[in-house]
């Protein structure tokens, strides 16, 4: 059996700033966790959170290289800040912009092209969940990364479940629930590579906090959480993060 370390990723979304990251540095940064812990802030916000020491991500990246994209986050940039992981397919970025599969699958190439981490959001909404829906959904998300580059590219990565209907709401995903998806995501890529499907660090997400983290994380193939709301309090984010295994 491989063991996994486990991580635990906040999530700053659209929020936070240059205190926050003083407060969450100072919060994590005197003890020691069995778990990796990184923060993902807004993307003008990378540079000085890596100067504190925390590792670091982007919560999304361009698919493309670099060219007239108006707006856009770039992968080699964000690296060169000190990002080392990225967020791909958020739900956030699925439902509000607009990401298809296809796009998340070109994001995902560009950021591992670029030397980052990319960590794979993938989920269900509440009503796909109520059609039975759950695993044909998740099985999707995954296949369009798999299509696209090979299985092989999954073993640098981060897959992170996360239920849209738990995103925020407070109606965080019972832990038997949560791992039943997490062994469904191990067994579906254990039918294309064991090894992969073993090593891969499948993450929680959807209104985990300090109360409901200990009991998530000990599931057998829930290795750690992608955290949003909680994330922005230095103290929770703390007592999430010592929750966690090695
Ligand atoms: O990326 C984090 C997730 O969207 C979870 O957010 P939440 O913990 O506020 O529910």
């Amino acid at each position: 059996m491989t063991t996994r370390k486990q991580i635990v990723a906040g999530n700053w979304k659209m929020n936070g700033s240059k205190d926050l990251i003083d407060q969450i540095s100072e919060a994590v940064s005197n003890q020691t966790f069995q778990a990796d812990v990184i923060v993902f802030p807004p993307a003008m916000l990378i540079e000085q959170a890596a100067s504190k020491g925390l590792t670091v991500g982007t919560q999304t990246v361009s698919e493309y290289k670099e060219g007239a994209y108006t707006g856009e986050i770039q992968a080699s940039l964000a690296k060169s800040l000190g990002a080392t992981y990225t967020l791909v397919g958020h739900s956030e970025r699925r439902a509000i912009y607009g990401e298809s599969d296809e796009d998340v699958a070109n994001k995902f190439a560009q950021a591992q092209e670029q030397g980052l981490t990319p960590i794979l959001c993938v989920g269900e909404t509440e009503e796909e969940r109520e059609n039975g829906q759950t695993e044909q959904v998740v099985a999707r998300q995954i296949n369009a990364v798999i299509t696209k580059l090979g299985v092989a590219a999954l073993a640098n990565s981060v897959i992170a479940y996360e239920p849209v209907w738990a995103i925020g709401t407070g109606k965080t995903a019972s832990p038997e629930q949560a791992q039943a998806v997490h062994k469904f995501i191990r067994d579906l890529l254990s039918g294309n590579d064991k090894q992969i499907a073993q090593s891969l660090q499948l993450l929680y997400g959807g209104s985990v906090n300090e109360q409901n983290s200990e009991l998530l994380f000990a599931q057998d193939d829930i290795d750690g959480g992608l955290i949003g709301g909680a994330s922005l309090k230095p103290e929770s984010f703390a007592a999430i993060c010592r929750s966690a295994k090695g």
